[in-house]
């Protein structure tokens, strides 16, 4: 039996009498990284805030690790670990000390239990050097990693990420792909990400759904000597 992390079952949205998300099904399964690609508009983020519990589907179900979002909301995202849109921090505090407050949210009572994981995520983020400082200081791509590195505090199986790579220079980029992939390969991680950014989609991903006008136009494991630019421009153009 397969081992999804992710379940998405004829999801829709409709809102004002328009469909957002029309009818899209799909799974992930355990250690996947799949790419959810569409152009601006598809609707990638009404999926992805239905997904993470933040506005409910018109129709559909959504289960993660066999949970169903919709109706035990709770209990399903604790196994999920998201950033939807952009990450928010408190820019004059440090990168350690905005982690500190959120890990307390996370059942750590123990300020050394706190310290410890605030510790292992900004080491796994690569922010160690730099945790002390205030975030005001940090360029967008070290944003983007604390964004990560909240995410990752309670532990989650899943990871979904909107559009992380939006405005990265291109080593900001790299360092994005680098901590993808480590959370991928060593830590085991599911990951759902986002973006209209077709090579950098294409660089990380296993799986790809697409999406066009709130319905899926495309899904299946990636084969690296598929050219998704080519595949993307045949599907949206269909
Ligand atoms: N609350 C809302 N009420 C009505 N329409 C909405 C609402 N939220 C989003 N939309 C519309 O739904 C469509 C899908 O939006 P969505 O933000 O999900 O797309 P997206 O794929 O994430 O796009 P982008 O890449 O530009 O962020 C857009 O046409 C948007 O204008």
């Amino acid at each position: 039996m397969k081992n999804n992390v992710l379940v998405c079952r004829n999801v829709s949205k409709r809102i004002k009498g328009k469909y957002l998300v029309k009818d899209v099904s799909f799974e992930v399964e355990k250690g996947v990284i799949c790419g959810l690609l569409g152009s601006n508009g598809a609707g990638k983020t009404t999926l992805i805030r239905m997904l993470t519990g933040l506005i409910r589907p018109t129709k559909g179900e959504i289960l993660i690790e066999n949970q169903s979002v919709v109706n035990q909301r709770e209990l399903a995202l604790e196994h999920v670990g998201a950033i939807v849109e952009s990450p928010i921090f408190f820019p004059y505090m440090t990168g350690r000390d905005n982690l500190r407050n959120l890990a307390r949210l996370h059942h750590m009572d123990s300020k050394s239990a706190v310290n410890e994981k605030v510790q292992e995520v900004l080491r796994i983020a690569g922010l160690e050097e730099r945790a002390d400082e205030k975030v005001r200081t940090y360029s967008l791509g070290m944003k983007q990693r604390l964004g990560i590195a909240q995410s990752l505090l309670g532990d989650p199986d899943l990871l979904i990420l909107d559009e992380p790579a939006n405005g990265l220079d291109p080593m900001g980029m790299r360092e994005l792909r680098g901590l993808i992939l480590t959370l991928k390969k060593k830590y085991g991680k599911t990951i759902l990400i986002s973006s209209h950014l077709l090579d950098e989609i294409q660089k990380v991903s296993d799986q790809i759904v697409m999406i066009r006008e709130g319905e899926l136009v495309w899904k299946g494991m990636l084969d690296h000597d598929q050219d998704l630019e080519t595949l993307f421009i045949e599907m949206m153009e269909k």
